[in-house]
């Protein structure tokens, strides 16, 4: 069965290769802020789990016979705003400043749909939230961190796995889906089409 990744994001990939499935990668090419205006006042989850729709429906479409996976990640932090990649590095430290010390949640939509003879045949999607504890790194621990680049490039300007991970103090919940994929997550949506996490092992890439 041909599965699709529709998303560029690397941390997506490599979360679904060490566990066993390598997808075909189709980026959506989505415009995220567009989808989002289109919503109105959306709850933080609906918002993450409409965009996950939106890119994991642009790249059904050029689909015969595939199951489509796509993800959308915020953080939604303890003063309640809600926070996709931070454009600077400037907003990446004024976010620090307000993150640290606090516990925020990792919102991540999900949407997987089954396209069959190039229709839609199924299409579940829900998100996951798993709660970020964060350090209060020093001034110049922030200093370092922010000059590395890698706050830049994810939402909530931190990482589980990478150099993030030193100013994370704990979580409470899934984290795969901090990552940008929840595997068990993703096991439940498969499992409400019918498939099983085997058939993706089994599945080589195409
Ligand atoms: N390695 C890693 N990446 C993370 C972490 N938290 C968030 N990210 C990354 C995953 C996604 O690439 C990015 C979230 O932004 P989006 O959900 O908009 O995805 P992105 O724009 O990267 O790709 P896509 O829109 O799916 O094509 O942040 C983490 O803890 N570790």
């Amino acid at each position: 069965m041909r599965f699709v990744l529709a998303s560029q994001s690397p941390a997506r990939l490599a979360v679904l290769k060490a566990a066993g499935v390598t997808p075909v990668v189709r980026v959506s090419g989505v415009d995220e802020d567009a989808v989002a205006a289109g919503l109105g006042e959306p709850t933080p989850a609906s918002l993450v789990t409409a965009l996950a729709v939106a890119k994991a429906e642009a790249v059904a479409v050029d689909e015969r016979d595939a199951v489509v996976i796509g993800c959308d990640s915020m953080l939604l932090t303890a003063d309640g705003q809600v926070q996709g990649k931070p454009a600077t590095t400037e907003i990446a430290r004024e976010r620090w400043g307000r993150m640290a010390g606090t516990t925020g949640t990792l919102l991540t939509g999900h949407a997987l749909l089954v396209v069959r003879d190039g229709e839609v045949v199924e299409r579940v999607a829900e998100h996951e939230g798993t709660l970020v504890r964060f350090a209060e790194p020093t001034a110049a621990e922030l200093d370092a961190y922010l000059a590395t680049g890698e706050p830049l490039h994810v939402a909530g300007a931190f990482t589980l796995d990478g150099l993030g991970g030193w100013f994370v103090e704990g979580i409470d919940g899934d984290p795969s889906s901090v990552i940008g994929i929840s595997l068990p997550l993703t096991r439940r949506l498969l499992r409400r089409v019918g498939l099983s996490v085997a058939d993706l092992w089994q599945a080589p890439e195409r």
